[in-house]
């Protein structure tokens, strides 16, 4: 609605954004995003309090609010734990088996435990701990000889460094990476720890003597020239068996909480409440007045260089990130303003809820019918029954299935960040490149792509991730991730492998064979390649492991996924299928809501949902956007381009109701 979004443009944010800037030090580096939670670095409540001097509307103060909601209060000094009071106690709630919407955070998907798969709730384990006393403090030593486990950085610059020529995939386009990423958000979203001012823990400088604080430290030589990587655990909770237990900040269920936000502030704030509407503004994505990232020599525009904002607050980790967060937030609205045409009758409540509904149906439809099935294969899905029905319905519901998202489903669902690029590009309606190709790295939570052309640029960053190749889906981190992560202004940089590593260590993850172990796959006992081997790597690798580890029982699960060999089929190995087939199976069988389900109060009529799975990834790209062809399985390369005007729309006819 154009009324809102103006509201919302004439602010004098460029006023207020740069006087707080001088007043309270908002850094405009991206050290503070580090950590899967990318904290904002501005305290919420100092924002609110110049807002409210500056008279900002409150269109901008509730999305304030709502980061303000989400921060965590600890001791001052180092932040504590948060130990569970009544963690024994599973929350009470009254759930209503006739209303026939998901709810926000996901409570009450699950009617006999409304608390699964929810905002909040504990990351479970399939495989019992592997913490060094038990109970918390991170995995560090040889399950077989009780040396040190080798430092995450060695692991990373040995067995995970990109050489210097770029690989690519031959036939996968970069879309392989980009709906990755954004499925990864939508089921799991891991915080660190920070100090009570919201700042990030500086581990290898004050803070290093913080409990949560468990920094990586780099070999000499390194070419990242310093001694030390910061890292902050995960945020967790103690569970009634006094066991440390990450938290996921996303809801588990394949519900699009990173469009529809997780919980109820953040769903309100992107709402417009016109004609089922989200905000957006010139149909892109909505102002984020909290995140100062954004900004330019200081200055902040409104409609030019704002972070944009949606469900999920690393929207704005890298532009193509960005745009397809739009595509989604534009789906919707499309979907909302065709039910309003059909049925002028329902109001915005109404209007929100069935146009999120359908939006869901399609996003299920393509990460079960299109993306899984090539990630781990078609006959991973069979013999898992996840498998989507070719026609009508599939009723797999089981509400004794957790739905909550596996820890090490967090840690497996990483294996796309070996099909991170080390550049990023467009592509114009003429497949030329308007602006030459850059480094990735010097994309990390900076806009001027994603606002390049007046929003026109949009489209040439999705025309390009279609086309381009994936990087290769191998052992090997491209240095955008492996050497120039989150390259700020100070010239500070991460390595994202040794992060997830580290990571993994830090939840408390066991090596390999205890996941080889639980797929019923064999367990390697020595570093051979041969049988009672690591009979899924190859001889290269399995030499490289033998170097670093005293035994195949250490090997971090992270790097055991990217390093076992690719099935023909799939995107991943035996061990990775098997994870993220326990997932998904999770997030199928135990949603309530799965839009393949018969049920007359939360599912979908036949015609209706015949008319959800006619739309794939290519023909959302092309009902969003200006694009003028698509291949037909956007994860190709290797296809022939169809025009858009050919690809299906749903028929929001289906849902026409009498007034
Ligand atoms: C430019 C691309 C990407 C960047 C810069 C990036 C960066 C990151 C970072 C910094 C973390 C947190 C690391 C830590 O401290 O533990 C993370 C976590 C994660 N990433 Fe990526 N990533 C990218 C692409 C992907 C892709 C393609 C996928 C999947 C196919 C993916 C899946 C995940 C998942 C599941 C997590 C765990 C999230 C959580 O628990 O909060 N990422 N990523
Ligand atoms: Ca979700």
């Amino acid at each position: 609605s154009p009324g809102i979004e103006r509201s919302c443009e004439n602010e004098p944010q460029a006023a207020y954004m740069s006087m707080m800037r001088g007043r309270y030090g908002i850094r405009t580096n991206q050290m503070h995003m580090v950590g899967s939670g990318h904290f904002r670095a501005t305290p919420c409540h100092n924002m609110m309090q110049m807002m409210r001097e500056n008279n900002t509307p409150r269109c901008l103060m509730n999305s304030c609010r709502r980061f303000a909601g989400r921060q965590f209060t600890a001791a001052v000094g180092c932040p504590r734990t948060e130990v569970l009071t009544n963690g024994c106690i599973p929350r009470k709630e009254i759930c209503d088996p006739k209303y026939p919407f998901r709810t926000t955070t996901g409570v009450c998907n699950n009617l006999l435990h409304p608390d699964w798969g929810t905002y909040g709730a504990m990351q479970r384990r399939i495989v019992p701990n592997a913490y060094h006393d038990g109970h918390s403090t991170p995995r560090v030593s040889s399950s077989c000889s009780g040396s040190k486990l080798p430092p995450p950085r060695v692991i990373s610059n040995k067995v995970h460094a990109a050489g210097p020529v770029a690989r690519t995939e031959m036939n996968l386009s970069y879309m392989v990476m980009q709906a990755g990423q954004f499925l990864g958000h939508d089921f799991i979203r891991t915080k660190t720890f920070t100090r009570d001012d919201q700042e990030p823990l500086q581990c290898c400088e004050q803070d290093s003597k913080c409990p949560e604080c468990f920094p990586i430290s780099l070999p000499m030589f390194d070419p990242m020239k310093k001694p030390c990587m910061s890292f902050s655990r995960s945020n967790a909770k103690f569970d009634c068996s006094k066991i440390r237990q990450q938290i996921n900040f996303a809801t588990s269920y394949l519900d699009l909480s990173t469009v529809y936000g997780e919980s109820e502030e953040a769903a309100r704030d992107l709402r417009a409440f016109v004609g089922g509407q989200l905000k957006s503004l010139h149909n892109k994505l909505s102002v984020d007045p909290t995140d100062s990232t954004c900004a330019l020599n200081g200055r902040f525009h409104p409609t030019k260089n704002y972070c944009p904002l949606s469900g999920d607050p690393r929207v704005n980790e890298q532009p193509i990130m960005s745009s397809i967060h739009t595509i989604f937030m534009r789906g919707h609205n499309s979907i909302a303003t065709g039910l309003s045409k059909v049925n002028p009758h329902w109001g915005d409540e109404m209007l929100y809820q069935i146009a999120k509904k359908i939006l869901i149906g399609v996003w299920q439809n393509i990460v079960y019918g299109e993306y899984l099935p090539q990630t781990i294969g078609h006959a991973a899905m069979v013999s898992n029954n996840i498998q989507l029905a070719p026609k009508g319905y599939k009723d797999t519901y089981n509400p004794f299935v957790d739905a909550t998202t596996l820890n090490v489903g967090g840690l497996a669902f990483r294996w796309g960040h070996s099909s991170v690029r080390r550049d990023i590009a467009l592509l114009d309606k003429h497949y030329k490149n308007p602006v030459p190709p850059e480094p990735l790295y010097n994309h990390f939570f900076k806009v001027p792509l994603y606002h390049a052309f007046n929003g026109q640029a949009i489209d040439d960053i999705l025309r390009w991730t279609s086309n381009a190749k994936s990087s290769g889906l191998d052992r090997y981190l491209e240095p955008s991730v492996q050497q120039m992560l989150y390259k700020d202004d100070t010239g500070e940089v991460l390595d994202l492998a040794s992060l997830n590593i580290q990571r993994g260590r830090d939840h408390g993850l066991p090596g390999y064979n205890a996941y080889r172990h639980v797929c019923g796959l064999s367990v390697a006992k020595h570093f051979g390649t041969g049988p009672g081997g690591l009979v899924d790597m190859d001889p290269d690798t399995a030499m490289l492991l033998q170097k670093l580890y005293s035994c195949p029982d250490d090997i971090d699960i992270w790097t055991a996924i990217i390093s076992e060999r690719r099935y023909d089929d799939a995107w991943v190995g035996p061990v990775g299928q098997c994870i993220i087939a326990k997932l998904f199976k999770r997030f199928r069988d135990g949603d309530r809501f799965f839009f393949e389900r018969p049920d007359p109060i939360v599912g979908f009529t036949p015609p209706q949902l015949h008319a959800i799975k006619k739309i794939t990834l290519s023909a959302l790209v092309c009902a969003t956007t200006d694009m003028l062809e698509i291949q037909e399985n956007i994860f190709r390369t290797d296809q022939m381009k169809k025009p858009c005007a050919l690809y299906p729309k749903v028929d929001l006819d289906l849902w026409k109701t009498h007034a």
